[in-house]
């Protein structure tokens, strides 16, 4: 198998095992997120005092920001079980009725892509999170009976990388809703160094913050990057990991100062160079490139949007004068300069408690 991208978001299993190694097991050692860390730690706190389960939590924001870490984070604080499970593996009602009647008190239940649930396990899960109940038909037709089966005190953690596609019902039964936004460079070099001292890499500060400088914001592709500065330094003889190694490391995996990979610049490239800057449909984009529309749409372009290298208009995507120039070409007179699209989050945290 060929190496991945660093923004592949199919993880291989080597992949796995390195991040779950490197994966803060305490709130304290879960870097950036000022704010949600701190409200966390609030509403652990309060529950722990009062002898209770927390709240129900819900964790949103784009892939590889610490979802899972922190559900992880929240179970080992709390001193139970974690059990995981994700949307799409709950096929009927029935399933999740299986894994609810198998908690044991306080336990911590994590639905990764809760947005994903069926209807009928997600209106399963109201009464569940609510009153610690499910009710279980038993028989069809009219001879149909509602078995009411207790459950013990839960607490649900739900991750989703779309919070605007969980229905209203859902989202107002969790106490405590955490908005994960992509870190600042700071932050992620933070995180870079404490993966280089875990893995006994012996990685120079300016090279951590070279690497988090092209890390899109994310923590799983900064670790990512490690890995690969990492790799180059084993075989070409570094065992100190400079910048300077850093550099020619990530310049021989594509991945450029802003962190663009061979992905989205093919993006960009095409955008620019085969339909003259757009406007263009997402799907034909793809198409161009040869890749999956949800892979351009999920990774490609909201990195590229948030760095104000494409525009989002109603008539397609467009290339900016910024994407123009990160290419070393020159846009057009009259192309858009607009930096930022306003749907697109920011560098900054965001949480909401209710
Ligand atoms: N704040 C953080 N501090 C240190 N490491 C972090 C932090 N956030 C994430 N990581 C690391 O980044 C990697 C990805 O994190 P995680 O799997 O929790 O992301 P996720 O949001 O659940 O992603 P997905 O939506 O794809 O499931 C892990 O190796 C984790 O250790």
């Amino acid at each position: 198998m060929t190496d991945q991208s660093p923004v592949d978001p199919d993880a291989t299993i080597e992949e796995r095992d390195f991040e779950s190694a490197l994966r803060p097991r305490a709130l304290a050692e879960f870097e950036g997120q000022p704010r949600v860390r701190e409200q966390l730690a609030l509403v652990l706190d309060a529950a722990r005092h009062r002898g209770t389960a927390p709240d129900h939590v819900l964790l949103s924001g784009p892939p590889g920001l610490g979802k899972t870490t922190l559900a992880m984070i929240i179970a080992n604080e709390l001193q139970v079980n974690l059990r995981i499970t994700s949307g799409p593996a709950i096929q009927h009602a029935g399933d999740l009725a299986a894994i609810l009647s198998g908690l044991d008190e306080h336990e911590v239940l994590f639905i990764d892509e809760i947005h994903r649930l069926s209807k009928p396990a997600e209106e399963m899960l109201y009464l569940a999170m609510e009153d610690f109940r499910v009710d279980v038909v038993v028989g069809k037709g009219p001879g149909a009976t509602a078995i009411p089966i207790d459950l013990p005190q839960f607490t649900l953690v739900g991750a989703t990388t779309r919070a605007g596609l969980l229905p209203g019902p859902l989202r107002d039964r969790f106490g405590f809703t955490a908005q994960l936004d992509f870190y600042a460079e700071a932050d992620l070099a933070g995180i870079v160094t404490s993966s280089a001292g875990k893995l006994g890499v012996d990685l120079a500060t300016n090279a951590a913050h070279e690497i988090a400088s092209r890390s899109r914001g994310t923590p799983r592709i900064a670790n990512r990057l490690l890995r690969r500065v990492r790799d180059f330094g084993q075989v070409k003889g570094h065992p100190r990991l400079s910048r300077g190694v850093a550099r020619a490391a990530l310049e021989l995996y594509e991945v450029d100062e802003r962190g663009l990979d061979r992905l989205d610049r093919s993006v960009l490239d095409s955008l620019i160079r085969k339909f003259g800057g757009g406007p263009v449909g997402l799907s034909t984009l793809a198409l161009s490139v040869g890749e999956e529309i949800d892979t351009i749409a999920e990774v490609a372009e909201p990195f590229l949007i948030r760095e104000g290298l494409m525009m989002r208009t109603p008539r397609g995507r467009v290339a900016t004068a910024a994407g123009y120039a990160h290419l070393g070409l020159t846009a057009p007179a009259g192309t858009e300069t607009s930096l930022f699209d306003a749907g697109e989050s920011q560098r900054t945290d965001r949480s909401r408690l209710f």
